[in-house]
């Protein structure tokens, strides 16, 4: 049986949309997802998101070496597959990223390999090293992950006004030109599988989680289906790659609120649970999927504390864990510790 559809409303930003901040916040505070419009006002012109998906797919369909010359140090380069492992608490395994059929020869061999993480750059320079085909195209990339937290910025500038704070609120939290974050710009390839070797249950494409920042902008392609969100009644539902019934129109870009908003907010905006699996329609094995994800994050140094809006104050949600034993929390003590569970290691 296919599951449900999420529902997830569409928003145009633009100032002809007068109610946008409203309908940001009222959809933030039901689901935790919403879709925002890819007009002019959204900064992100389709042929950039084309561009930075074709690079993608030329490093992961590179020769492993490419891959194996940047591993992942401080949560940047290339994470694999079992490495990582997004429901620690859950799975068995780490997630089933990729699968490398070594000139397609039937004796499969499981390579791990599954993600690059591209951290924050410099007047345009990375501060990490990039391999082929990234390192002769870092002004790309840093165009693209500006143009996201730009976008990230104007949303965060909504939702201030929506909770009557001070417009600046939160996006001078984030102004990059102030000190470094923890902002990640993340390249996700799911290979199908053989139907063979179709995944058993507890297999899953990206372990349920909530993302550790503030927002994340989530690309997707049409056709490549598998994300879904757990709903107030906890029951799994999908997400649709394109919601749009005119085909003419560019594709959407997908928005979750992260763990720090709903910190923020004392829960009022939803940090909500997804996960990414081998869809039951269609393949056994899956249709390969290629994702990108921008998580926001403030600065190291922003303490997570309930920002001063009455609608804030007024709502009684609450989350765990942001004041522990009397000490206020960081963004980058928050990432850390997500970060310590996610890979095994100690924070
Ligand atoms: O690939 C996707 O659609 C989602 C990935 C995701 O949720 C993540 O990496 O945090
Ligand atoms: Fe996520």
């Amino acid at each position: 049986m296919s599951k449900a559809s999420a529902q997830i409303p569409v928003i145009d930003i633009s100032s002809s949309n007068p109610h946008a901040a409203t309908q940001l916040l009222d959809a933030a505070a039901n689901n935790g997802f919403v879709f925002v419009e890819n007009n002019d006002a959204a900064g992100m012109p389709p042929a950039k998101i084309a561009n930075m998906f074709n690079l993608s797919k030329e490093f992961f369909q590179g020769p492993v070496e490419n891959k194996q010359e940047c591993p992942t140090q401080n949560n940047r380069g290339w994470v694999s597959m079992q490495q990582e492992t997004l429901d620690p608490g859950n799975q068995k395994r780490g997630d089933f990223k990729e699968y490398n059929t070594p000139n397609s020869h039937p004796t499969i061999t499981l390579t791990p390999t599954r993600a690059f993480n591209l951290g924050e750059f410099t007047n345009n320079k990375p501060n990490q090293p990039l391999p082929t085909p990234f390192s002769q195209e870092a002004s790309t990339l840093a165009d693209f992950t500006n143009s996201c937290h730009a976008l990230c910025n104007k949303l965060l500038q909504l939702f201030a006004q929506a909770l009557d704070l001070p417009s600046d609120w939160f996006s001078s939290r984030h102004d990059q030109t102030k000190g470094p974050s923890g902002s990640i710009m993340r390249l996700l390839y799911y290979p199908s599988v053989p139907d063979t070797l179709a995944p058993d249950e507890d297999d899953i494409r990206a372990g349920a989680h909530s993302d550790y920042g503030t927002l994340t902008l989530l690309f997707q392609l049409p056709g490549q289906p598998g994300l879904e969100i757990l709903t107030p009644s906890k029951t799994w539902e999908s997400v649709p790659t394109n919601p749009q019934t005119d085909a003419s129109k560019p594709l959407p870009i997908l928005v979750n609120i992260g763990d720090l908003l709903a910190y923020w907010t004392n829960g009022l905006l939803k940090s909500t649970v997804h996960r990414v699996i081998f869809p039951k329609e269609g393949r056994r094995g899956g249709e390969d999927r290629h994702s990108m994800a921008y998580f926001c994050h403030p600065l190291d140094e922003a303490e997570l504390v309930a920002v001063p809006s009455k609608r804030v104050e007024e709502y009684k949600g609450g989350v765990e864990g942001v004041n522990k034993g009397g000490k206020t929390l960081t963004a980058k003590d928050h990432l850390l510790e997500r970060l310590a569970a996610t890979y095994g290691t100690k924070a």
